[in-house]
């Protein structure tokens, strides 16, 4: 017989309002053993409240929390934070400075004194700090101090571990390195882990799901891939990078652009659309005495457009046009550096594959 396990951990329906404020409205998301998601989100769009419920120190005013299929928090019943057998891990981890790294790390151990000693090392090696047990936090960087938190977090053993932004206190330099000793040492521990941020790079880096979170909902859920190349809406397709935004409106299926006409089958006859596209997945080709490059199927018509600024941003090159067909603008993104003068008269093309088609949004 095939049985499939529960989920490590399931939310349903969660709801939290401060005031009249909903921060948290109707979240549902769940977590496999050994699976990383992200709640990935804007500043204020109440990511740490949902941590925050799930943690047990703040209540819902509906909906559940299931762990290993087992019911610990509905407005009937509550176990305390104590007895959820989560880890917990923010951005001020604060290990304690009177106490020893190993001392830190054996905090929250039970059982006899060899096994929780060999727990320790067991940890400490993972975080590659063997021979670090006798020191004192302060006598660690930033770094390590981050990484003797996960192993204190870790050691005993949570079903759960819950992150809120455990990395934005280090330096720019050291992030990418602790993130990467971070993944793996989760990964080799099995945990479950729900993890907080508001940088789209450190999902992409971090998660095996993401759920992309605004004004108190789940906006869109699924692989880092998936959210990234299928975005829900056109703030979604924002969240990861700087868009261009073409709009049009589309008649018979049809809108033209200053590419040409684009199927935009699905939206209302005369209804305003938005073509959104990555910078990246604009091409650039030179003007030969006032005419571009052929027609292709993937690329489309060429449009002319001149430059207005071109920047370079060191992995690669930011140019803004202001196109001929409709005094629009566009920026296209361009490996390394590539910087004419404003005032020149260049060619894009755009990657049709890569377009996202959405009903166009409000203007601010
Ligand atoms: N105890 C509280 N009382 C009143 N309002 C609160 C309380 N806690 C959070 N809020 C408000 O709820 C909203 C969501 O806060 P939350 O901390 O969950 O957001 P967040 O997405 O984690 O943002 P950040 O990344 O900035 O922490 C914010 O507007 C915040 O000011």
């Amino acid at each position: 017989m095939v049985t499939s396990l529960p989920p490590r951990l399931e939310i349903r329906d969660i709801v939290k309002s401060f005031g009249a404020r909903r921060v948290v409205d109707d979240v549902s998301l769940s977590v496999m053993p050994g699976q990383v998601t992200c709640l990935l989100g804007p500043s204020g769009c109440g990511k740490s409240t949902t941590l925050r419920i799930i943690a047990g120190v703040e209540m819902q005013d509906s909906g559940t929390i299931h762990l290993d299929g087992r019911l610990v928090c509905d407005t009937v019943t509550r176990v305390p934070p104590e007895g959820r057998g989560i880890g917990l891990m923010f951005q001020d981890f604060a290990l304690f400075p009177h106490l020893t790294v190993a001392r830190n790390v054996a905090f929250g151990l039970t059982g006899d004194r060899a096994a929780r000693a060999r727990r320790v090392d067991e940890l400490l090696e993972k975080v590659n700090l063997s021979g670090y047990g006798d020191k004192h936090p302060h006598q660690l960087s930033g770094g390590e101090q981050q990484r003797v938190a996960l192993a204190r977090a870790l050691a005993p053993r949570p079903r759960l571990m819950l992150m809120d932004e455990p990395f934005s206190g280090l330096d720019n330099r050291l992030r990418d390195g602790i993130r990467d000793t971070t993944l793996a040492v989760l990964k080799e521990e099995g945990a479950a882990v729900l993890l907080v941020t508001h940088e789209p790079d450190e999902a992409m880096r971090m998660a095996d799901e993401i759920a992309l979170m605004r004004d108190g909902r789940i906006v869109q859920q699924g692989s880092p891939y998936n959210v990234y190349t299928r975005p829900a809406d056109r703030a979604a397709a924002a969240f990861f990078s700087d868009v261009n935004v073409i709009r049009g409106v589309s008649r018979g299926a049809l809108t033209l652009t200053p590419f040409g006409e684009f199927l935009t089958p699905g939206h209302a006859d005369g209804g305003e659309v938005e073509i959104v596209i990555r910078p990246q997945h604009l091409k650039i080709d030179f003007d030969r005495a006032g005419r571009g490059p052929h027609p292709t199927p993937m690329d489309g018509t060429p449009a002319r457009g001149t430059v207005q600024r071109a920047r370079f941003m060191g992995r690669e090159s930011l140019v803004e046009f202001v196109m001929d067909y409709d005094g629009s603008t566009l920026t296209a993104a361009v490996p390394g550096v590539f910087l004419p003068k404003p005032g020149t008269a260049l060619w894009l093309m755009i990657r049709r594959d890569r377009c996202f088609v959405f009903p166009a949004h409000r203007r601010a």
